[in-house]
Order: C-alpha cells, then structure tokens, then sequence
C-alpha cells in the first residue's frame, strides 16, 4: 500500500489575472476544509504575475493550499529579457515549478537538455519541480508511448542526484489528452505511469522509486478522476481546464467521495 499523499495541482496556464486569481483562491479555501488537505495536497500553478498576490493571501491568511510557477528559467540572474529565476520564485514561497509541459516544449521549442536545466535549477532553489512528460498523437499511434516518455524522464534527469528526485513529482501528460475532452483510459495511465516508475528504480533504487509521486493530466474532470487514481502508480493530477471552476477542482480533490 503506497503512503504517497496524491497531489492535485490546477495549471492555470494563460488564465486569471491577479485580481481573479484573488477571488479564485479564496473560494478555493473556503471551500476546502482541514479534512480535504489531510488526504490529498493540493496546490494551484497560476501565471507569474499572479504570483505575489497569491503569496499574500495564503500567508495572511494561513491557507493550506500550496502555489507554485508553470516555468522557470535555468539561469540565476542577468541579461535573460523576460525570463523569471528560481531565486524570484523561491522569494515568492513558492513549493512548486512545472518543467517542460508540453506546450512549452511545442511553442518554445524546449527540449530535454534545457529541462534538465530547468530541474537543477528548481532544485538549487528549494522548489520542487514538476517535470511534464508524454507523447504526441503520431508516437501514441506508433505504439511507442512508453520509450517516448522514458527517454523523456532520462533527459530531464540527467545527473540529478537521488537526494534531489525523491522528492521530484512527474507529470505523465499525452500530449493528445490535453485539452481535448480525450482523457486517456485509467489503463492507458497505468501503462506509462508504471513504466515511469519503473524507470526510476533502474535510474536510483526501488526505494526511491517508491516515494516519487508521479500524476496523470489531460482532460481530466471530477467523472473520470475515480479511475484514474485507482491505479497504483497514478499518485494525483495536472489539471488544467477544470481547475479554472472551482466547484469542479473541488470535486476532483475529493476523488474518494465518489
Ligand atoms: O495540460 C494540462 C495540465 O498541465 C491538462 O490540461 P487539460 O486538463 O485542460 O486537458
């Protein structure tokens, strides 16, 4: 029986300027209750510049939902025009970064050298970095989902010591479920999340691979979410549309009810 705590974490991306973002996250907690962060961790990716206002609120307040960035940059500081460092997200509190989702790796062409970049650099800084990994339409097709994802997980951690990735989390997310309504099944899940923490053990040690929490996300809502934490290597999600409706990212947080 895994001890792994599940963690929901709502990816915002492009959504809620800082003044909803307010809103949002109050909502949120109220209507979260102790019982809720018991059993699941539960933590929101808003966009940068929401970042201060939520910090702000959580402290003031002592909310138990945690708050993280959707990018960082590898470097520290310096002449890097529009890039955002590790050490700004760390003075902003925040737990968590998500690394190469998908739609960094599309639109901005990131590959897995700047990812494992970007991992060190969460890392250096206290943060613990979500790292985004899955395949597209055409691998899914070729049947080759597995050795995709794999060589993804290899790239983005390269030379990152076991100390560092126990604590990582991973985010198996099919590039064809993202914002689709085309949820991967429970068993589509299971097959890549498995081989995942497969992986690890090779990598580190069966042990390590034990803690490491590794998340499904793509189309994911409070009707299939039941099924999909029923499998044994699917330790949470990335949920990206229905964590902009309260109400829903509420339901999904309490999967076990349904
Ligand atoms: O990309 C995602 C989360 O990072 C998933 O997005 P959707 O839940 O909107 O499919």
């Amino acid at each position: 029986m895994s001890t792994r705590t599940p963690l929901m974490a709502g990816n915002w991306k492009m959504n809620l300027n800082h003044l909803e973002a307010i809103a949002h996250v109050q909502k949120l907690s109220f209507a979260l209750a102790d019982k809720d962060y018991d059993a699941v961790e539960v933590a929101v990716l808003p966009p940068f510049v929401d970042l201060r206002s939520v910090q702000t609120l959580v402290d003031g307040d002592k909310l138990k939902i945690k708050y993280g960035a959707q990018d960082l940059s590898a470097q520290d500081s310096g002449a890097y025009t529009g890039e955002i460092s590790g050490a700004m997200l760390a003075k902003l509190g925040c737990s968590y970064v998500a690394v190469g989702h998908s739609e960094r790796r599309q639109y901005h062409g990131e590959s897995d050298e700047l990812c494992n970049a970007k991992v060190k650099a969460a890392y250096k800084h206290g943060i613990t970095p979500i790292l985004c990994v899955g395949e597209g339409l055409d691998v899914r097709k070729a049947g080759e989902q597995v050795p995709h994802t794999l060589a993804q997980v290899d790239g983005g951690l390269k030379d990152v010591p076991a100390e560092q990735v126990e604590s990582i989390v991973i985010a198996y997310e099919p590039v064809w479920a993202i914002g689709t309504g085309e949820v991967a099944t429970p068993e589509d899940a299971q097959e890549v999340c498995g081989a995942i923490r497969g992986r690890l053990a090779e990598l580190y040690s069966q042990e390590l691979a034990d803690k490491v929490r590794i998340q499904y996300g793509g189309s994911v809502k409070s009707g299939n979410i039941a099924a999909i934490m029923a499998q044994p290597d699917v330790d949470g999600a990335l949920i990206g549309g229905a964590a902009l409706d309260v109400d829903e990212f509420v339901k999904i947080v309490r999967f076990r009810d349904q």
